[in-house]
């Protein structure tokens, strides 16, 4: 099985190398910080060589109550949470502009096979939602807006949905895997726990590699 693996910057990349050991089925790419940058470096990995399953790997911002610092959040669904318009009476989505969708299905198979080896490493790991934005968010008012519109939103980052996209035109299956740094809310930029959350992101790609190998 060949397996692209997709960080948006070096330290996430390092992590993860650390973790997979070297392993000749991985091949880890930068994404780059964004939907984006994210995409369009997916799709050209993709377009040089086959690949089985792409997974969307970093650290991201976890929701209150639902995912910690330090833990692991297993996609079930990869939301472009702020693609859309405002309008008077709130927000909305592109599906509800009728221009496709915000919200890509992942697969079942693997997230669930990945989590129960993730909880068997004694890994803490919840599956739900992971949010795509592009501004990363900095208020309790931004915080509960989100997971007011999205019930279940359980982390956020900014790549998800870019290395979902180009996988998905591509034909190949997709994952998105986080360790959480931060809580999403008003910004503190001094509670950020990025080590922690990048020993979390080495401990699940050594899982990972146990798994898919
Ligand atoms: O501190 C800043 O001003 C700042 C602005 C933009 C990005 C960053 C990052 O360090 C983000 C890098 C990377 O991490 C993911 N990430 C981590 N926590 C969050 C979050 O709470 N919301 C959204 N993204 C987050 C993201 O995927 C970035 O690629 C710092």
């Amino acid at each position: 099985m060949n397996i692209l693996v997709m960080t948006a910057v070096e330290v996430e990349r390092d992590a993860v190398l650390r973790g997979l050991h070297n392993c000749s089925s991985f091949h880890v790419g930068i994404a780059g910080v964004g939907a984006a940058s994210a995409a369009a470096r997916t799709a050209t990995l993709l377009a040089a060589a086959p690949y089985d399953l792409v997974i969307s790997a970093g650290i991201a911002g976890g929701f209150a109550g639902t995912a910690e610092i330090g833990s692991l959040v297993m996609a079930d669904e990869i939301i472009a949470a702020d693609l859309g318009a405002q309008s008077a009476d709130g927000f909305l989505s592109l599906d509800e502009l009728g221009f496709g969708s915000s919200r890509i299905q992942v697969d079942k198979e693997w997230p669930q096979r990945i989590t129960e080896a993730l909880q068997g490493a004694g890994l803490s790991v919840h599956t739900g939602p992971i949010l795509t934005v592009s501004t990363v968010t900095g208020s309790t008012a931004t915080a509960t807006e989100l997971t007011k519109r999205i019930p279940g939103a359980a982390a956020e980052a900014m790549e998800g949905y870019g290395v979902a996209i180009a996988a998905q035109y591509g034909g190949v299956p997709f994952l998105e895997l986080r360790a959480i740094s931060n809580p999403v809310g008003p910004r503190d930029r001094s509670a950020w726990r990025i080590q922690d959350a990048l020993q979390a992101l080495q401990s699940a790609s050594n899982v990972l590699m146990e798994v898919l190998t």
